[in-house]
């Protein structure tokens, strides 16, 4: 490639639904159930701020390559925009509106005081070394200077990131604003003011919100099996703590393709596994590989899509076998599956609640920065699994009210929340 042209690697002809598509055709029967006025609806499906940035990064081979990156901040009425970025070479800005709109979502869900943003940069981190990925972040962090900020906008991990790019995030940050800032990210390393319990809080939250469901399904956890697509931060955990109650874990998978054990997988042989090579389960001798579009239907309990959007759809929605579908991922089931999901009577715990203990714990350890206090893990996991249970309660009850799907419930009960506060601040 030509130094100076931007790099934007043509994405792969997948089967993806356009995420924007899918959040707003939800936004829009939440909004009609609760006779949303027109003001309100329209400042909501449209986001406040988009931002493009191309950042020029020397690679190690002394060649300059140009990143596309983005920020969108969908709504800020609830407080600070909040929400991760993602490197991927799948990355376009449709994306990550949809991304940032559900951040708006899920913070109102759980009810913590923060609007929602999403950010990600076209890259392929699995191919850059560790300097090319920092000098990135760096030029990211310089690039959006003027728009992160602990009280403005607070980006997380996602896909493709974690403790160490929130680190050089957080670095570029201070020094650029010549003061020490750790408010200003969160999913930092414990040392430099992480918050206990922030790594496994995603999993945790699906895995609450899992047992929740269970319950009103009259279903005991020791007598049910479950599938996890992803095997990164939010499926792992999800898998080791759904494992720990006693749920059979039957297939898992990552990029490399999907394992089945229809006796169990062990679960801390499969991390310890993908530890020790590099981070993949290719080889894990514990299952037997199948083929990873046959995990989404195959013979569990429950289904935990954690890995990307858009994986359960028309096509392959008819034959779920699942009873239970906990979505970890963002945007796992395209809008066209819901109806064929709803009349199957599958329940979902959907994504804007089922992930929210992620950014529920990141409000944590924003707080805790700002208090320059550390709290203990159990006041981590107490408060989060109150919030959790909390919030799945709060959607279950709206879904029986209007007997509607619980996806639908979440939309409204976000959706009132933020448009009541329209209600009484004002303003446009
Ligand atoms: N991290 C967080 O706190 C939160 C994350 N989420 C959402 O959860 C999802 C996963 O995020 P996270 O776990 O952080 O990301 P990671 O990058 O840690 O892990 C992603 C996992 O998905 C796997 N994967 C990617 N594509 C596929 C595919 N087509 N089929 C099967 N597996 C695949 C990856 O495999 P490999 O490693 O082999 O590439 C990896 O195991 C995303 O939708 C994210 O937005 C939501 C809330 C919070
Ligand atoms: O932890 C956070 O602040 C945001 C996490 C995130 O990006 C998400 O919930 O999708």
């Amino acid at each position: 490639m030509a130094a100076h042209t931007v790099y934007k690697e043509p994405a792969p002809k997948v089967d993806r639904e356009n995420p924007l598509e899918s959040m707003m055709s939800r936004f829009n029967i939440a909004a009609e159930i609760l006779g949303l006025d027109d003001e309100t609806y329209n400042v909501l499906k449209a986001a406040d701020k988009q931002v493009i940035v191309h950042i020029p990064v020397t690679m190690d081979n002394g060649k300059v390559q140009v990143f596309e990156g983005y920020r969108v901040i969908h709504n800020t009425i609830l407080g600070p925009s909040k929400g991760g970025i993602r490197y991927d070479k799948n990355v376009h800005l449709d994306e990550v509106k949809a991304l940032a709109a559900w951040m708006t979502w899920k913070c109102a869900v759980v009810d913590i005081p923060y609007g929602g943003a999403k950010g990600g940069i076209i890259c392929d981190p699995t191919t850059m070394s560790a300097g090319e990925i920092e000098r990135m972040t760096r030029g990211y962090t310089l690039a959006l200077k003027d728009i992160f900020g602990p009280d403005r906008d607070i980006p997380a991990p996602d896909m493709g990131t974690g403790p160490r790019e929130m680190a050089w995030l957080m670095d570029e940050f201070s020094k650029t604003n010549g003061m020490t800032s750790p408010a200003v990210v969160t999913g930092k390393p414990l040392v430099m003011g992480g918050s206990l319990g922030r790594t496994e809080a995603t999993g945790r939250g699906v895995m609450v919100s899992a047992l929740a469901a269970l319950k009103k399904l009259n279903l005991k956890p020791t007598e049910v099996s479950a599938a996890v697509q992803g095997f990164g931060n939010v499926g792992s955990w999800a898998a080791v703590l759904l494992h720990q109650q006693g749920v059979k874990i039957k297939a898992v998978s990552d990029i490399s393709g999907a394992y089945w054990n229809a006796d169990g997988i062990n679960i801390d042989e499969a991390i310890a596994y993908k530890n020790a090579h590099n981070g993949r389960l290719e080889g894990f001798a514990g299952a037997t590989p199948m083929n990873p579009d046959d995990l989404l239907t195959s013979d569990v309990d429950v289904l935990v899509p954690a890995a990307v959007e858009d994986v359960i759809t028309e096509h392959n929605a008819h034959d779920i076998k699942a009873k239970l579908i906990v979505e970890g991922a963002n945007g796992p089931t395209s809008a066209s599956a819901d109806p064929i999901i709803n009349e199957k009577g599958i329940m979902v715990v959907p994504d804007i609640l089922a992930n929210s203990g992620g950014v529920t714990v990141s409000y944590f350890e924003w707080v805790q920065n700002k208090q320059g206090f550390k709290w203990t893990l159990e006041m981590v996991t107490e408060r989060a699994d109150r919030i959790m249970s909390d919030a799945f309660e709060k959607v279950y009850q709206t879904s029986q009210k209007y007997k509607i799907p619980m996806r639908i419930a979440a939309y409204v009960v976000a959706i009132d929340k933020v448009a009541q506060t329209y209600k009484y601040r004002g303003g446009f």
